[in-house]
């Protein structure tokens, strides 16, 4: 559900969350190359009641219940998903850049909006039909997630949701993981 309210501030788990992140978002021009319009959440992270409200929210969206383990994106990825999998009692499984892991994982190399990377997450992350949330930060193109929702997969999860905290619309994320399901907090 996506939900609207007067000043315009649109988000699926409500106006008042989805102003939140509003308030605690900063633009960056340029940053980490010419044309590129970085939105920086640290201030989000680094707000505690703002942080909680904001991992409440994505917990109370999905519902508790709903997922057995929460899968955070390296890096900025971790920050959020290490709160909500402790908030909801499940434990947390990162998918990290190339290189990092210590042992057998698979690999996905992909595009995002600045640049290409590769992910990977362990062979053995998660038990046979293990019900598991992704989240990041931020969803542009959707490269990352697509990439990483296809390892989940690959590794035997069955990902029953991805969550972002901002989504930048005009970047097509929303339509390339269709039809996969999209919960963003904020969507500009
Ligand atoms: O939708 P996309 O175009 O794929 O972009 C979204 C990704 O870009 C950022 O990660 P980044 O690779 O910059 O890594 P970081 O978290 O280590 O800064 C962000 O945290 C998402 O993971
Ligand atoms: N414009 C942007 N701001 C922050 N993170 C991003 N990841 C990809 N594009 C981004």
């Amino acid at each position: 559900m996506t939900e609207t309210h007067s000043a315009g501030v649109r988000g699926d788990s409500g106006p008042r969350v989805a102003e939140l992140v509003a308030s605690r978002v900063l633009d960056v021009p340029d940053f980490p190359k010419p044309g590129v319009m970085f939105k920086d959440l640290m201030p989000l992270f680094a707000d505690g009641e703002v942080f909680r409200q904001v991992v409440d929210g994505i917990v109370a969206y999905h519902g508790r219940d709903a997922f057995d383990a929460v899968v955070g994106i390296e890096a900025r990825g971790f920050v959020v998903a290490a709160a909500i999998a402790y908030a909801a009692g499940v434990g947390v499984v990162p998918v990290r850049k190339a290189g990092k892991l210590p042992r057998p994982a698979y690999s996905a190399s992909y595009a995002l909006e600045y640049g290409e990377a590769t992910l990977e997450v362990h062979e053995d992350a998660f038990t046979a039909g293990h019900r598991v949330l992704v989240v990041d930060d931020v969803l542009a193109t959707g490269g990352t997630a697509e990439a990483t929702l296809d390892l989940v997969e690959r590794a035997g999860g069955t990902v029953a949701g991805f969550t972002v905290l901002l989504e930048l619309g005009f970047l097509g994320g929303r339509e390339r993981l269709a039809p996969r399901p999209v919960h963003a907090l904020l969507s500009v």
